[in-house]
């Protein structure tokens, strides 16, 4: 049975990208990148785009070495171990972060706090939260300062049989950003669209359609790493923002909204480079393993 051996577990989302949360403050359990495949499959699990482990910080560094960030146990007391629907690790998930933080404020893991920081595997990530109902909340979370990486050459990716230029942008996590008339020119994105050159993101990319729909104001569709096509995903609609807002040549503390299937994101991107993402998160239920006497 998926749930023996596992605590209590809660469904939540973020504009409709899913998670399971597995709530695990000591680092305990041992959760098997098949186990994670199975709990997210939609027909013989539980279903989700993917699952977040809550986890102590301090012990979550004990297990698992996170280049470049090992000091975050001071600034954030939980470490929020996210993994992809097929169970691969990703760097970075925004609407999880928002997600996992409504779960550490409903659950009491933070008491009364509306700030704070939450570890991964991309840095620190400050949350303030706005409560709308007992198990929701508008979380506004400082994503970082975009990367534009510019190692990769020009990339393209493939709409409607034709290779368009694409944007490659770091959130923690990789991003191809394409522009395009429609939405609706992404197709049905049930294959991993095709990026090009060949093998020039060797860890695979998440790919973001981008249209507009009025000035700074995008609607966008994504293909994730590790998911498939997802009704939302938070770095995915950074990306666009900032790919947008380049474009653009906005000037900082320009506003932007991106609309995704499953809702709508905001975006400001600040005087220091940091951006802003405000966006909803809500728990929808939990999960306790069926007597088996
Ligand atoms: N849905 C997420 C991104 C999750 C990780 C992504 N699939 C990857 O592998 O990088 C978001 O909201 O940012």
């Amino acid at each position: 049975m998926i749930l023996e051996g596992l605590p209590t577990l809660t469904k939540g989302h973020g504009t409709e990208n899913d998670f399971v949360i597995v709530p695990d403050p000591d680092g305990a359990l041992e959760i098997t990148a098949a186990q994670v495949a199975k709990l997210c499959d939609r027909r013989a699990g539980i279903g989700a785009d993917g699952l977040l482990r809550v986890v102590r910080t301090a012990r979550f560094l004990e297990q698992e070495q996170v280049p470049g960030h090992e000091d975050q146990a001071a600034d954030a007391e939980f470490f929020m171990d996210y993994r992809n629907a097929d169970g691969s690790v990703a760097e970075m998930c925004g609407n999880g972060v928002r997600v996992f933080a409504l779960y550490l404020r409903a659950r009491g893991f933070v008491g009364d706090a509306t700030r704070f920081g939450v570890a991964t595997r991309g840095g620190v990530k400050y949350v303030s939260l706005t409560p709308t109902g007992p198990l929701s909340a508008d979380v506004t979370v400082d994503m970082g300062v975009p990367v534009f990486p510019d190692t990769r050459g020009d990339v393209t990716v493939e709409v409607k049989g034709t290779p368009r230029p694409a944007v490659d942008v770091d959130m923690g996590n990789p991003h191809a950003v394409v522009f395009v008339d429609s939405t609706d020119d992404a197709g049905t994105l049930y294959e991993s669209p095709v990026v090009a050159p060949r093998g020039v993101y060797p860890d695979g990319v998440n790919v973001e359609f981008a249209a507009d729909v009025a000035p700074r104001h995008l609607a966008m569709r994504v293909h994730e790493r590790g998911v498939g096509e997802t009704r939302s995903c938070g770095t995915g609609a950074c990306a666009v923002m900032i790919a947008a807002a380049r474009r653009d040549g906005a000037a900082p503390g320009t506003a932007y909204t991106v609309d995704v299937l499953g809702g709508r994101l905001h975006f400001v991107e600040r005087a220091d480079g940091r951006l802003e993402m405000t966006g909803p998160a809500e728990l929808v239920f939990d999960l306790v393993a069926p007597e088996t006497r």
